[in-house]
């Protein structure tokens, strides 16, 4: 079979990791465990995700052939729905000091001062204005707001969190008053119960902003989020995963809290009876072998807590980013590298029921690709997105259903709008206009 190209990142290659992807597995081996359906070993994704560790580069018909057990599965699991949902981002802030070597969604803090005049591009808004935004959304038949931010040094939080990060003499917190700033973006609490608008389904708090909401006390994520649920949270987002190897968090992440942390807070965020998201941010210096013990990880965390609504692979936009910009990466996965990841997720997480294809990563036209490699789910309406777009990302901010609905009819899926748990579902069989039924304000009118 000719190989093609390289299966892996070239800059992975020249990090000494400790974990290489190399296995004492045969893809065919491999191949006929996940057509059986017996649950799959890390050597295994390993074989899978390479097509055969032994031969270097990505063999196509290999690879077809992992697509096509995928596609399988996915319709044994899940069926012929597609479902979406209908969201708006809303992110509070894009002060971040924590440095993600990944990320350009962030801007550093002291720019944000009142002290200081620099233009940085970027936005801190009030609880207030949040409210509005969301309540604006809602009015048009949202129920989902996602709210992901950076780790802006004034956010505690509560007041009592606050009052113990102003009486505290230690200088490595990363704190510093609101006062200083030209906006205050309140506590997370007072975030969260602004955006729960009319029963708004709130999806926020990702692990390392958890992290963030108890920085300096002895606080365990469990009495974090529980506040945060009093507050209004409703989900919380599994991104700030990244890759779950600390030798690859190392190097793109070294701010970020560890695996082990990550993993305690998405048990914790469990525990006091949320549902979470599980991503997995792949395509820069990690190799297959990082991916497929990323994979594991996750699929223990679901053994434990059966809390993960959906896996979100989220593939790496390297354009205006600093691994790009200092030559650590020559740029993000192929499309084949996309659709192995996407296929042998859907196979190793035999757990959990429902995987992500992101338009905002993939694009539609590939998105929908995903969506006959192992994906059933195609995200949300989100309105307006950041993250990706600033990181050079070119596939735009926003989908309505008219789209939706013409994009998965023109595969020959059944387009569905669903809650954010999935527990809510409608199929959408009507003639356009279509618009979204199942949130507070929704008469199926469309969104814009
Ligand atoms: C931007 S952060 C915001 C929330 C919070 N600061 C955190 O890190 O959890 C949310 C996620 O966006 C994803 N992300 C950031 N930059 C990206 C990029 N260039 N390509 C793909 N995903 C990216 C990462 O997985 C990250 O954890
Ligand atoms: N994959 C991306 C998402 N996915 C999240 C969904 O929109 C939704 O919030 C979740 O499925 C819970 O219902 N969001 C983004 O902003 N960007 C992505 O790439
Ligand atoms: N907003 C994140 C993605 C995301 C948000 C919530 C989730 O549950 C999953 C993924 C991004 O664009 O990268
Ligand atoms: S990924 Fe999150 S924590 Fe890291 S720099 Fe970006 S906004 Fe900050």
């Amino acid at each position: 079979m000719v190989a093609f190209e390289s299966g892996t990142n070239t800059a992975g290659g020249a990090l000494d990791f400790e974990h290489r992807p190399t296995s004492d597995q045969h893809f065919e081996n491999a191949l006929a465990k996940a057509r059986d359906g017996t649950r799959l070993a890390v050597a295994d994704a390993i074989e899978l995700l390479t097509t055969g560790s032994d031969t270097a580069g990505i063999d196509r018909e290999r690879k077809e052939a992992v697509l096509e057990v995928a596609d399988r599965r996915r319709a044994e699991v899940v069926g012929q729905e597609v479902t979406f949902v209908a969201n708006l981002n809303n992110n509070v802030t894009t002060a971040c000091n924590t440095g993600c070597l990944f990320c350009n969604f962030k801007d550093r803090s002291d720019q944000f001062l009142e002290a200081n005049d620099d233009d940085h591009g970027g936005f801190t808004k009030t609880p207030e204005q949040s409210r509005e935004i969301v309540a604006d959304a809602v009015d048009r038949g949202i129920y989902e707001v996602t709210s992901v931010s950076g780790l802006h040094p004034a956010l505690a939080l509560d007041s009592e969190h606050r009052e113990l990060l102003e009486a505290s003499e230690r200088g490595d917190l990363n704190y510093r008053s609101p006062a200083a700033y030209e906006v205050d973006p309140g506590t997370y609490v007072e975030q969260i119960e602004a955006m729960s608008v009319d029963g708004v389904h709130v999806h926020s708090m990702t692990p390392e902003e958890a992290a963030h909401a108890r920085r300096g006390t002895d606080w365990s994520y469990e009495e974090v989020y529980r506040r945060l649920v009093d507050a209004g949270l409703d989900s919380a987002p599994g991104t700030a995963a990244e890759i779950l190897v600390d030798e690859v968090r190392d190097v793109i992440c070294p701010g970020k809290i560890d695996t082990d942390g990550w993993l305690e807070a998405m048990a914790a965020a469990a525990r006091v009876g949320l549902d979470v998201t599980a991503t997995i941010m792949y395509g820069h210096v990690e190799n297959e072998a990082h991916r497929a013990i990323h994979l594991d990880r996750v699929r223990d965390l679901q053994d434990r807590t059966g809390a993960i609504t959906e896996f979100v692979p989220l593939s790496f936009v390297h354009q205006n980013t600093p691994l790009y910009d200092y030559g650590m990466v020559e740029g993000g996965p192929s499309v084949h590298e996309d659709e192995l990841l996407i296929a042998v997720s859907r196979l190793f997480l035999d757990n959990i029921e429902h995987i992500q294809a992101s338009w905002v990563k993939y694009g539609d036209e590939q998105g929908l690709k995903m969506l006959n490699a192992g994906a059933d789910d195609f995200m949300g309406t989100i309105l307006s997105e950041e993250i990706t777009k600033r990181a050079g990302g070119e596939f735009g901010e926003y989908r309505s259903f008219d789209q939706y609905v013409e994009l998965i009819e023109s595969i020959g899926r059944i387009p569905v709008e669903r809650s954010t748990d999935y527990r809510q579902r409608r199929r959408i069989d009507s003639e356009p206009p279509h618009g979204p039924t199942l949130g507070p304000k929704a008469d199926g009118t469309p969104l814009l």
